[in-house]
């Protein structure tokens, strides 16, 4: 593992790495926030999942995480959206949902991205050891989030590993990607015509087919042009009704789809992946 930046910040250090993915079979490149911290100690971790279009640092520079996260003892994990470099094949027209910064947290089947977009793998598997290996966290203290694409791979593996993540929440998430265009494209894409397929890699049809949660945060901004055509959170809400899954999801007026929303709710988020995370019963 190389490191790219570190920087100090709030007692903590805000660093950026690379490394080379056997995974994804390229170079990647993430950012970690280490709190400050007693020597010896484990921390919990919180996963970010970025939204389309992103890499680690959009977050990184605009989420406004790290106050929280050195207060709260955090360490804060961004990956990239997908793989990336000479030989990664991206959307034939070069369309921004699909392709390089459009991973969709899966492993695809289809040619010619089989061999590269295996991010589901990256993000659930070769990352989280590469972290535990060099930072101080603690592995059975893991929670995860995201932004829109990344909030469908938070909801999606959370619901997958419920037992790993002690916390799941989103912001303005993909809650079917089955039944929006921005899925259409992608899970088709990646994962072929076969729609069964596509039902593990949607929250609302994992929670149809018997996936739960003890509890799930999501904020949603009212003004967010993708709200009906791609988000659909109201899909969330039957779903999780009709499976007994306590649900928070709070539409917030007049905010939008930017990180302008993301950092101004990305408090409570953490604080509520806190709450889970130290055991200290919910907030
Ligand atoms: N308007 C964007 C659509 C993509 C978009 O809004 N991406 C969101 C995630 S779905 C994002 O976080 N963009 C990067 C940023 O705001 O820093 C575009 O056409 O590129």
């Amino acid at each position: 593992m190389e490191t790219v930046s570190t920087n100090r910040a709030f007692g903590g250090v805000q660093g950026v790495y690379r490394h080379a993915s056997a995974v994804t079979g390229t170079d990647m490149t993430f950012s970690v926030y280490v709190p400050p911290h007693e020597a010896g100690a484990t921390l919990p971790v919180v996963w970010y999942l970025s939204g389309l279009t992103c890499t680690h640092a959009n977050v990184t520079d605009k989420g406004e995480y790290r106050r929280l996260c050195a207060e709260l003892g955090l360490i804060f994990v961004a990956p990239d959206t997908s793989p990336r470099g000479e030989g990664v094949p991206d959307d034939p027209d070069g369309a921004y949902d699909f392709g390089l910064g459009a991973g969709f947290y899966v492993d695809a089947t289809q040619q010619p991205f089989a061999q590269h977009y295996r991010m589901w793998s990256y993000v659930t598997q070769e990352l989280p050891a590469l972290v535990a290996a060099h930072f101080p966290a603690d592995p059975d203290r893991q929670s995860i989030m995201g932004h829109s694409m990344g909030g469908h791979g938070a909801l999606t593996i959370g619901l997958t590993f419920p037992d790993r993540y002690k916390a799941v929440s989103a912001f303005a998430p993909i809650v079917a990607p089955s039944q929006v265009p921005w899925g259409h494209k992608a899970l088709g894409g990646y994962l072929g015509d076969d729609r069964a397929a596509w039902r593990k890699h949607d929250a609302v049809a994992l929670i149809e087919d018997g996936a739960r949660l003890p509890a799930l945060l999501v904020d949603q901004g009212a003004a967010d042009a993708f709200l009906e055509p791609q988000l659909r959170p109201g899909l969330l809400r039957a779903a999780c009704d009709g499976a007994g899954i306590p649900l928070t999801l709070t539409l917030r007026d007049g905010y939008d789809h930017s990180y302008y929303f993301i950092a101004t709710f990305m408090g409570d988020h953490l604080r509520w992946h806190a709450a889970r995370l130290t055991q200290q019963g919910a907030a």
